[in-house]
């Protein structure tokens, strides 16, 4: 695999950071070494000795002084080694990449600890993307994503979905407008990155079969893609066992996988990682270098000592609790919907996340919901911010099931029951 073709032209102008480069050196030097090089603060004048933490099981966690130093210093900005080991772990664990040890294979997988996952798809966009290129992107999608992707100017093409997921004949019906050998065209526009939410989808909590995903990677063999899995509801899969991912079937190296610790552990931490071909993963480094240098180091401490304490088996049993309690959610969410929206609107069962993806029986939700639905006291987001035109009319909102109660979610849909019905008669 060629991975120059997927670069930009700012990404392969950067360079290592000298002073990072040499905060490497200096970590990994034996303690005989003296370095008078990085501008580091004396940790002696940092007022936070030590922390500690008690878990909602008990669980009491101690940060001592000696690891409070390092998670209060600058860092390596790959991460911190630890953190870095036991998510490769994970993914040996979960996913079983096909080139997780094949060291020497082009496309060998590399690891970056991102401030969550909006970081790390910002910074692979923002290191791959340009005005140029055409982006394969399902719809809708996930605004953050579209609001990194509409400002770099490139050409987007929207792949439908359903309740499955994105489906693999639109994307082969769009793909079929040009031959596989134009990937071998530096002047050709063909696609070159396909984005999607495999799992537990924003807005719709839809997740793709495997047979798609096969399908879907099958597809990016033939016409060369990249494939941008982000995946934060992978753990949030309704169904048992979970669908494998892409990242689980990559044997070529071009499944750059996002996962997310906000959906299971905090979103406030701001930690993720980004699990992809060295060759990419490396620009994405460098574009950290030359910006926040490394996520935060408290954070990445902090988690690291509950994800030790847990073991893989621990996080699993963690995830499993978590993807119950949002099962549950769901089923009030939905059990209200039929209550107060039967006849209404139309939604299919969310396989996975924490989303309900509703078309409602009006002509256009925009006003309707950033409007009417406040003077009733109840919020959705409208359907025109997950397309990519977003001024175009759409009869879609998303619901959140993660923060109300099942009383919360029935009142709030009797609310937009007679919001409905409101509109129906004077459409806004
Ligand atoms: C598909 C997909 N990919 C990436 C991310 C980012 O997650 P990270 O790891 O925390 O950076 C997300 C997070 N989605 C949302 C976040 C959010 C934060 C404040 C307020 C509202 C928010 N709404 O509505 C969201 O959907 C996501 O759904």
């Amino acid at each position: 695999m060629n991975y120059t073709r997927f670069i930009n032209s700012v990404s392969l102008a950067r360079k290592p950071s000298p002073i990072r480069v040499l905060t490497a050196i200096a970590l990994s030097s034996p303690p005989s070494m003296i370095s008078m090089a990085g501008g580091n603060p004396n940790v002696k004048t940092f007022p936070i000795q030590s922390a500690t933490l008690t878990l909602r099981n008990g669980t009491v966690i101690h940060i001592g002084e000696e690891l409070m130093q390092q998670a209060l210093q600058y860092s390596p900005t790959p991460g911190f080694p630890g953190l870095l080991e036991w998510v490769r772990g994970l993914q040996d664990h979960i996913h079983t990449p096909p080139l997780l040890n094949k060291k020497n294979h082009p496309g060998a997988v590399d690891i970056l600890i991102t401030n969550g996952s909006q970081d790390g798809i910002a910074r692979a966009l923002e290191s791959m993307v340009s005005p140029k290129d055409t982006v394969l992107i399902e719809t809708p999608s996930y605004p953050g994503t579209l609001a990194i992707l509409k400002p770099l100017g490139c050409r987007l093409l929207p792949v439908q979905s359903d309740k499955h997921g994105m489906d693999p004949d639109h994307l082969q019906h769009i793909l079929s407008n040009w031959k596989p050998s134009h990937a071998l065209d530096p002047s050709s526009d063909i696609p070159k990155l396909l984005y999607c939410i495999p799992n537990g989808g924003n807005p719709t909590g839809y997740g793709l079969t495997a047979e798609r995903k096969k399908k879907i990677y099958q597809l990016a063999r033939e016409y060369s893609l990249l494939i941008l899995e982000d995946d934060p509801y992978y753990y949030l899969q309704f169904s048992k066992p979970r669908i494998p991912s892409l990242l689980s079937m990559d044997e070529d190296g071009r499944v750059i996988r996002f996962d997310s610790f906000s959906k299971l552990i905090s979103s406030g931490l701001r930690l993720g990682f980004v699990s992809g071909p060295k060759p990419i993963i490396e620009r994405m480094q460098l574009h950290m270098q030359a910006t926040v240098m490394h996520a935060s180091g408290l954070s990445q401490i902090t988690l690291l000592q509950i994800l030790q304490g847990w073991g893989y088996e621990g996080f699993k049993q963690h995830a499993d609790k978590v993807t119950e309690f949002y099962r549950e959610r769901k089923n009030h969410c939905v059990a209200a919907a039929k209550k107060h929206l039967t006849g209404l609107a139309e939604w299919s069962e969310p396989s996975g996340g924490m989303f309900l993806w509703l078309k409602l029986k009006v002509p256009d939700t925009f006003k309707m919901i950033t409007v009417k639905a406040r003077e009733k006291d109840v919020l959705f987001v409208p359907g025109n911010a997950f397309m990519l035109d977003d001024q175009a009319p759409s009869q879609y909102v998303r619901a959140a099931y993660s923060m109300c109660t099942a009383e919360q979610m029935d009142l709030a849909f009797e609310r937009l029951a007679s919001l409905i019905r409101e509109e129906q008669l004077n459409p806004s």
